[in-house]
């Protein structure tokens, strides 16, 4: 299932500094959306908001019209590093996915049949046994991500998941998101900091901009991007 994000009014500040002012977005369920922005415009802010870890200032954020209040249920985040258990094989780093959502407990069988799917379909099947720290920078994210869907998630949160790699391992590690995230038919939210990374993923890109942060723009990108708009939406993501 994919739930609706609606974002309304909402602002924040760190002590007496706004971070964030006035954002309204509404993201509809299975919709994948990119925000984009320069660094410190405020996305990863909005992000913990979304995924209530912190709370902001003013407005609220809802997710299938419940509000965020606290990390719901079916809302999964994945961050830059991995943070896998460093001392669980691969295959119970997937497998926490699935205990926090309880189909360990509920269907052993169905869950274990689903940990072999992902590890199949992000190429790591004959790693299942191994360490993380066996594992490359790509290979690492790659667990990261099959952990994050295992549970068929209602929302899929993702901040900047491939800054930290080359750019080889970025475009296989985008393929692998896309698969799994319309496998899983969750609702996306990305953040990064680069225009191909929301061409490659999302069907919109939101552009969070100023400071403190606001919508610049907000395009649809499912059918490409025309020059002007692409130079436009890279001089403000350029811009400090
Ligand atoms: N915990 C915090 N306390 C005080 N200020 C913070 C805190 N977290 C972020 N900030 C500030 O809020 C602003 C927005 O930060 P945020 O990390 O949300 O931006 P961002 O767009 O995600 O940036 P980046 O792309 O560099 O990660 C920045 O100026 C940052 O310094």
């Amino acid at each position: 299932m994919s739930l609706p994000v609606t974002i309304t009014g909402l602002s924040h500040r760190y002590g007496r500094r706004v971070v964030l002012d006035g954002i309204d977005l509404a993201v509809a369920a299975g919709e994948r959306v990119a925000l984009l922005g320069a660094s410190g415009a405020g996305k990863s802010t909005l992000m913990q908001m979304i995924a209530g870890l912190a709370k902001p200032t003013e407005g609220t954020v809802t997710i299938g019209g419940r509000p965020v209040d606290g990390p719901l249920p079916g809302v999964t985040m994945m961050l830059q590093r991995p943070a896998l258990l460093p001392w669980a094989s691969v295959r119970q780093n997937v497998e926490l996915g699935l205990r926090f959502s309880g189909l360990m407990r509920r269907d052993h069988d169905a869950a274990r049949l689903r940990v072999n799917a992902l590890l199949a379909q992000i190429g790591l099947s004959d790693r299942a046994d191994a360490l993380p720290t066996e594992l490359s920078g790509g290979q690492q994210q790659r667990v990261a991500l099959a952990r994050a869907l295992a549970p068929r998630p209602d929302v899929l949160l993702l901040d900047e998941p491939f800054s930290a790699l080359d750019m080889g391992t970025r475009a296989a590690l985008r393929a692998d998101v896309l698969r799994l995230a319309l496998d899983a038919g969750t609702t996306l939210i990305l953040v990064s900091h680069d225009l191909a990374d929301a061409e490659a993923l999302c069907t919109r890109a939101v552009l969070l901009s100023g400071h403190p942060g606001r919508v610049a723009e907000d395009l649809a990108i499912a059918n490409g991007i025309d020059a002007a708009t692409r130079d436009r939406v890279v001089a403000r993501l350029d811009a400090a």
